[in-house]
């Protein structure tokens, strides 16, 4: 199974950095997506989650070369999308990207059965002909285990038989990466697993990238990588592996991270700000393996403060439960410790962690 670090230095196939999308109806501005990061390796599946409203439809239509970013980094398998002239565009949609939209009627033509619609995909990009097209179209139903509906038109197809063709269709020109919004969106939850399960085993199987995008938190449980959307930004992670205990028994294990973008910036969780009532700025302080962060006003004295750890976060007790966010735990268990104030408060509550004071700079209160 892939390690979805593994490839950390590797080039990504999806690079987004500080995207930007800016949306202006009747005047008024909607920033859709607000310095966006994301990075997806080479053969990982990913799932994007994220309340309604949270820019996850803006950021898949960028991806899939529908839309163009207002400012940023937007980048697939080498494409810069910002940059990206009408011809390099109509030959990324067919061969760099597939795609599997919610709506049925948005992925496979209802007069076509379905081994028809995999290969007029095939017809319109150019790639195979003949018996070799016959085949492939063949093989990637067969993938999607739904060799034997092959001459049925959709509106003979299950909801999920539909998505599975969607998603043959959606391979057939062999694309790098494999964009899905919300793919299970009109499925009940036996079917929704079911497709979940064979897009795995296609990214399993064939290397696809692949990133999911959903308001469903269900979907998480089918990928090792979970990236959570809100306000436009990408706000935390969680990773799921599988490790082996001291007993020799398999643990799922989920932990969760916050993400950090390039320049230092991350986002705290909401139930954290709320604890311990941070607004509007806050002191932090480097220690030796950590960072702290406390209330810049007069917060709460009856809580420790959030700190940030630099190292993961130890893994679950119970399998397969997100973890809290990596800070919570270390705040829980450390000691309550007085805030390290600076010599210059103002300057210090203004910066981000990376540009805060260097500890010989710092005198305890
Ligand atoms: N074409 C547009 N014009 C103006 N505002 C838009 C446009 N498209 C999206 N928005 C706004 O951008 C924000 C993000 O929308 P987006 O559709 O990306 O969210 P989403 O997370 O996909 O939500 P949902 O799950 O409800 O589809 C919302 O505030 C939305 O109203």
């Amino acid at each position: 199974m892939m390690n979805p670090m593994a490839n950390a230095s590797s080039e990504p196939h999806i690079l987004c950095a500080d995207l930007v999308r800016i949306f202006t109806a009747d005047g008024v501005e909607v920033q859709a997506l607000q310095g966006l990061n994301l990075r997806v390796d080479p053969g990982e599946m990913v799932a994007v989650v994220g309340a309604s409203g949270s820019g996850k439809s803006t950021l898949l239509t960028i991806l899939s070369g529908l839309d163009t970013a207002t400012a940023g980094v937007a980048r697939v398998a080498g494409h810069d999308l910002l940059a990206m002239g009408s011809r390099e565009r109509v030959a990324y949609q067919r061969h760099t990207v597939g795609f599997v939209w919610q709506q049925t009627s948005r992925n496979l033509l209802p007069y076509l059965t379905a081994a028809e619609n995999v290969a007029l995909a095939m017809n319109v990009a150019g790639t195979l002909r003949g018996a070799a097209r016959a085949a492939r179209v063949d093989e990637l139903l067969e993938l999607l285990d739904v060799g034997a509906e092959r001459d049925r038109r959709p509106g003979e197809l299950s909801g999920g038989q539909q998505q599975r063709v969607a998603i043959a269709v959606a391979l057939a020109n062999s694309p790098l990466v494999l964009l899905a919004d919300e793919p299970t969106g009109e499925l009940d939850e036996a079917t929704s697993v079911a497709v979940l399960e064979a897009m795995r085993g296609v990214n399993d199987e064939l290397g696809v990238t692949t990133l999911i995008v959903t308001h469903d938190p269900a979907v998480s449980g089918h990928v090792r990588r979970t990236v959570q959307i809100r306000d436009g930004r990408t706000s935390t992670e969680v990773l799921r592996s599988t490790r082996v205990d001291e007993h020799g028994e398999e643990q799922h294990v989920a932990e969760e991270f916050a993400v950090l973008d390039r320049v230092g910036r991350l986002q705290l969780p909401h139930d954290f700000m709320q604890t311990l009532e941070l607004r509007d700025r806050v002191r932090l302080a480097l220690e030796p393996d950590h960072v702290g962060v406390w209330p810049g006003h007069e917060g709460r004295a009856d809580v420790p403060a959030a700190t940030v750890p630099p190292a993961p976060a130890a893994p679950t007790a119970s399998p397969d439960a997100p973890a809290a966010p990596s800070p919570a735990r270390p705040a829980a268990a450390a000691a309550p410790r007085r805030p390290r104030h600076v010599a210059e408060p103002e300057a210090a509550a203004s910066g981000p962690a990376a540009s805060g004071p260097a500890p010989e700079q710092e005198e305890e209160r």
